[in-house]
């Protein structure tokens, strides 16, 4: 079998199942694993802390740029830092999930975090990153570019079961949740949601995730070998 050497990137809506198949592609090739999502969620810790409203950008670049944020790309681990604080846990709360998408939209923002982002995977033999512009802006050279997608009831019934909730009323609310967060992330003017011209779409609706990771794992090979 062939080892894996490249850039494999993820991008897609919330809850289509990146973070669980990239860290576990990234295993499967003994790839490198970048989770950009959670710096972006990290800086927003740093904005929430400093107290800035989520309409002053300058406020946000600011409250960002003074952050030092800390992440591994080790796909067994994952720890995240703000200033040598742990926030692991804390940046996947509802105050964090809530806000992380203004704070995302802001260009300064961007061009710090996306600069963070080639540095970190500049030296990896083989890396898995995901996001939501990684094929088209962080990583255009990448071998292998992934738009995962997903029904939104899917994504809607596997956030709900991750986070053990049953009630319909709550289940609705998640749904809206990742309605407006992808509303809100396409359509922002700084590299907003959207699949590479030449990314795979891979719609795992009716998938198991082992499913979605075996066949992700394979384009991925198939791409190493050619
Ligand atoms: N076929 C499948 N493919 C991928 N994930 C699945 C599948 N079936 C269930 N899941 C589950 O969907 C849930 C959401 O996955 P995950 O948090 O990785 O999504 P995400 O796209 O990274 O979300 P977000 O963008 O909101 O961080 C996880 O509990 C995952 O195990
Ligand atoms: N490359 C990226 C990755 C993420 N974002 C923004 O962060 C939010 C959280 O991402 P998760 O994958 O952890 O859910 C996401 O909603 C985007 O606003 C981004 O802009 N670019």
């Amino acid at each position: 079998m062939t080892h894996f050497s490249g850039q494999v990137t993820l991008d897609g809506p919330s809850g289509t199942g990146k973070s669980s198949v990239a860290r576990a592609v990234a295993l499967e090739l003994g790839a490198a694993y970048l989770d950009t999502g959670a710096m972006y969620r990290a800086a927003t810790v740093a904005v929430l802390d400093a107290g800035v409203d989520l309409d002053d950008a300058e406020g946000i670049t600011r409250a960002v740029t003074r952050a030092a944020i800390g992440i591994g790309t080790d796909a067994a681990t994952e720890r995240v830092t703000v200033d040598g604080a742990e926030v692991t846990e804390r940046i996947r709360s509802t105050e964090v999930t809530r806000a992380v998408s203004p704070v995302s939209a802001v260009p300064a923002v961007r061009r710090l975090l996306v600069d963070a982002q080639r540095a970190l995977v500049a030296d990896a033999t083989a890396v898995v990153v995901e996001g939501r512009d990684i094929g088209t802006v962080v990583l255009p050279d990448a071998t292998l570019k992934v738009y995962l997608t997903a029904a939104p009831e899917a994504r809607a019934e596997r956030r709900a079961a991750q986070l053990g909730v049953t009630d319909p009323a709550r289940i609705a609310a998640i749904a809206e949740d990742l309605r407006r967060r992808d509303a809100y992330d396409s359509t922002r003017a700084d590299s907003p949601l959207r699949p590479a011209t030449d990314a795979v779409t891979v719609d795992s609706t009716h998938w198991e995730r082992h499913e979605t990771i075996a066949a992700i794992v394979e384009l991925a090979r198939e791409r190493a070998e050619a």
